[in-house]
């Protein structure tokens, strides 16, 4: 378990500077994949440093099973993280770096062979990491945080630069950690990339917390049903307009006599077009999408544009 708590964090003066989390409050089970969202800069990446113990917070707590990251008697078999994908020695090879990662954490050297292996990267372990592709290089991002067996895995942006077959690889390794029991804590600023992968989501925005809930549960929350109905008589979809919208309904109108409206459901629709005499080419219901939702929950703190 994952346990964040009051936890703030600000560069700069005390009292100036920038305030990167703001009181944030969450809890991240294990057993499940748990998406950590927010438009760029929201503080994800902030966050992550301080549950690993590579920044201080300025006020409240980041503890993993109860302890701070530095109490943590075990290292990488505690805790897993990829954090950043080019924060390796370029003239290394893949296999000397995980070779040394494993004999500073009282790791079994075979362990190197076992991660590579899992990542695919086996055939480039004797080449330069100098050499790598993005994606190579989180692969091998990912071969490290593996590499303690650890129950508690963190990744920031994993799937960065990872090809579509890469991006699928990722999640299915992400769904098969957390199916072991494993703690899977993976941030991201696309919804849609945790949109089939995540069973919970933490959302925040500017540093503080927006959501934190299931992913059934988010999307619920930020949907808004709207109703696509377009008129086989262009000429007749103001007139309908003016109807939907006297009945309560927000109308917005769009090309060639379709409207999409809110505000109302899909047979109430109909029976106003019926009752008004005007024929319908389409009547369609849509519930907004995860992405959506995402959207609309975090526009007040997108911060740049
Ligand atoms: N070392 C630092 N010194 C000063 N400000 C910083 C530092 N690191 C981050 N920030 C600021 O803190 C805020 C949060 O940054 P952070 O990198 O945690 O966000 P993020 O959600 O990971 O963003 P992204 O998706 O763009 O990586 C940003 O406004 C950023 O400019």
């Amino acid at each position: 378990m994952i346990e964040v708590h009051e936890l703030t964090k600000r560069y700069g003066r005390p009292g100036a500077g920038r305030l990167a989390v703001d009181r944030l409050g969450f809890d991240v089970g294990p057993g499940r994949v748990t998406g950590f969202l927010g438009p760029n800069g929201a503080g994800k990446s902030t966050t992550l440093r301080l549950i690993l113990g590579l920044n201080e917070p300025t006020s409240g707590t980041a503890t993993v099973g109860g302890r701070r990251f530095r109490e943590l008697p075990r290292g990488l078999r505690d805790v897993g993280a990829l954090l950043d994908a080019h924060d390796v020695h370029g003239g290394r090879t893949a296999e000397a770096h995980l070779a040394a990662l494993a004999r500073t954490n009282g790791i079994p050297r075979r362990r190197a062979a076992e991660v590579l292996e899992e990542v695919g990267l086996a055939e480039a372990a004797r080449r330069r990491i100098g050499g790598y592709s993005l994606g190579m290089k989180q692969r091998l991002g990912i071969a490290a945080a593996l590499l303690g067996d650890p129950p508690v895995l963190l990744f920031d942006e994993p799937v960065n630069g990872l090809d579509p077959e890469g991006v699928r690889w990722a999640r299915g390794l992400f769904r098969r950690l957390a199916a072991e029991g494993r703690t899977v804590f993976v941030s991201s600023h696309l919804m849609s990339e945790m949109e089939h992968t995540a069973d919970d989501l933490v959302v925040i925005g500017r540093g503080r917390l927006i959501a934190a809930e299931s992913v059934a549960d988010f999307a619920a929350r930020g949907t808004r049903r709207s109703v696509t109905v377009r008129t086989a008589d262009p000429a007749a979809a103001p007139g309908l307009a003016d109807a939907l919208a006297a009945g309560g309904a927000t109308v917005r109108r769009g090309e060639a006599g379709t409207l999409t409206v809110t505000g109302t459901a899909a047979d109430r629709v109909g029976v106003l077009a019926f009752r008004h005499g005007v024929p319908l080419a389409e009547l369609t219901a849509r519930a907004s999408s995860l992405e959506e939702a995402f959207m609309e929950l975090t526009a007040d703190s997108v911060e740049y544009r």
